[in-house]
Order: C-alpha cells, then structure tokens, then sequence
C-alpha cells in the first residue's frame, strides 16, 4: 500500500476527508530521492472541525505519542530534529497566513507548500524567517554565557537578538551585547547558522566576539537576562562533558549546564572550547 493510501485510510478512519492530504507541505528528501511531507493535524485548534480528530486515538492507532516541539527536539539525533523544525515552521506559518493582509480575501497554498498566492490580487506571499544573532564573547581567557528566568534551571548560553530592520549582523551583535550586558566587542568570527523554529522561524546566525582588553566589567540588564557572568575554559569544558546536564543535584542545585547539542548555541561554545586562541587573534 502506497503512503498516500495508508493516510487517506487513517484520516477516514478518524472522519477526515482524505482532501486534508492537499494540506501537506514539502519539507525534505530522503537519500533515495524519497520526498517528505508534513500534515498538520489540527489537534490543538478547537474551533474547527480538526478538533474532531482526538489525540488519544491518533496516539493508539500510530502507537505513539503526542510530544511537546522542545522535548522532541532534545531526544532527537540532529538531523531528525532538523526536519521536524522544518515541518513546524512551515505548518505553523501557512496556518497563520490563511489570509492576504493587503485584500482580506483567502491566500491558497501552492502544491509544495513553499508559498501562497492571494485570489483576488495575485499577491504571493512566502513564507519568512527573522535573522537572530547568537554571540559567544570571550575575553581571551574566559567567555560570556547568560540566562533568560524560562531556560532550564542551571542552563546558561550565549547571548542572542533579533535583528532590527537596516541592521548589518555586525551592527545586530554590537548593540546586542551593548544593551544585554554593557560591553563593547571588536572582533567578530563567523561560525555557523541553523534554523530554528522558536518563538516563529528564526535564522539563527552564530559568531564569536572579543571584549576590548580590560573592558570586561558586565552591566547586566534584567529586563532581559536573569544572570551573566564569565566562566573559565575548565569549567565550561566540564559542562560540555556533562551527560546528565538538567537534573538536580543531591544538596537540591542544579548544576552549571549548557545548551544541548541540537542548539547551535551549543556547537559555538564547543566551538570556543576546543580552539580558544583562534577566536581571540586579530582576523
Ligand atoms: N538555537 C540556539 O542555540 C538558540 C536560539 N535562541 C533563540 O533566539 C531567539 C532570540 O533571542 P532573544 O534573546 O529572545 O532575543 P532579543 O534579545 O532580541 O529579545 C527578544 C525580544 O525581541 C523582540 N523582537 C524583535 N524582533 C522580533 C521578532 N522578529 N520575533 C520575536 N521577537 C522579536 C521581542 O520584544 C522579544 O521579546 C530566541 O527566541 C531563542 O529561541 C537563543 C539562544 C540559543
Ligand atoms: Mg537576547
């Protein structure tokens, strides 16, 4: 039985209509050229008629079960998180463009998924990403890592901010780390990107950046960060290592953790970790 025969069974057999299959996105491709596409369900909408389709029983005939976006993403290996990003992002944005802002009148989705055209005025929307910044500061010896009050207890990372419109990346990571923790940066090394699906679709953009020297003093801005501090290799290195990094310890702390390793924020302190000096040396 083809793919797309087992979902029109299982959607008729939750009382859907096997059209809902037009609904499905495009999000990927298997090494054997295998496309992939990602449904959305519709099971936490509770005015439409998706709402008909019940978790418990989608659970019991897929033998599976329902998982938080996040918790997933933490079980998964890179790739297969990866992908599942993708979905989320992309489900979640034809979800919420259902309608052209210009007409008011209904877009309709194109057969990929990668866009939607107006009725009325041809307008083509596609779908879109907000450019964030992720800097790890180091100071020569130490880096910089901060914590928001909703990130784990324990967890610290790199700083992060969204691009404003007219912003280069560079000017993003120098008022960024200005307005977050008060410092200046000078250097600036690309690393990485990835995208990631919070709080919508972000591009999230990687780079390492040095402090002046001697200007290392943080002014901490609690509208945004609960706590910043610098943190030496050793320790650093020691939390990378950590296998176990979100529970609590027997005298009831949480111990000083990291990002897990799907973030990118991760693979740059790793990064940091593993070649210091690279990162502090005039480009
Ligand atoms: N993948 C990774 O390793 C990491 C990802 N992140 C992501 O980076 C994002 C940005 O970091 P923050 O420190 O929160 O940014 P931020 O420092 O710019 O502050 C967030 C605030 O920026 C404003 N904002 C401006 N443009 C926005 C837009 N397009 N969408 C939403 N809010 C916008 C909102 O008021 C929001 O509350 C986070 O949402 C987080 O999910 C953060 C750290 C690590
Ligand atoms: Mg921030």
């Amino acid at each position: 039985m083809s793919l797309r025969h087992e979902l029109e069974r299982l959607l008729g057999k939750f009382g859907q209509d096997s059209q809902r299959i037009e609904d499905s996105v495009l999000i990927g491709c298997s090494e054997q050229q295998e496309a992939w596409f990602a449904l959305d369900l519709g099971l936490n909408s509770s005015s439409s008629i998706n709402a008909s389709l019940q978790k418990p029983e989608v659970e019991k005939e897929l033998t599976g079960s329902f998982t938080e976006l996040r918790k997933a993403l933490y079980q998964l290996n890179v790739k297969d998180a990866s992908l599942l990003s993708t979905a989320q992002a992309l489900l979640r944005w034809h979800d919420t463009h259902q309608f052209c802002s210009r007409s008011g009148q209904p877009t309709k989705k194109n057969m990929a998924g990668s866009k939607r055209v107006c009725s009325s005025n041809q307008i083509i929307y596609y779908p879109q990403m907000a450019p964030v910044v992720i800097t790890l500061v180091s100071d020569g010896t130490r880096c910089l890592l901060a914590r928001q009050s909703f990130f784990p207890k324990g967890m610290y990372s790199a700083l992060a901010g969204f691009c404003d419109i007219g912003e280069s990346l560079e000017e993003t990571v120098r008022r960024e780390v200005a307005e977050e923790v008060g410092l200046e940066v000078e250097r600036l090394h690309y690393s990485a990107s990835q995208h990631w699906p919070f709080p919508n679709s972000s591009l999230m953009i990687a780079c390492h950046a040095t402090v002046k020297p001697g200007q290392t003093e943080i002014r901490l801005n609690l509208r945004e960060l609960e706590a910043a501090a610098w943190f030496r290799h050793d320790e650093v290195a020691i939390a990378l290592r950590r296998n176990n990094p979100y529970t609590q310890q027997q005298n009831g702390a949480f111990p000083f953790c990291l990002p897990p390793k799907f973030a990118i924020a991760h693979q740059l302190i790793k990064e940091w970790v593993e070649k210091p000096i690279r990162f502090t040396l005039p480009v």
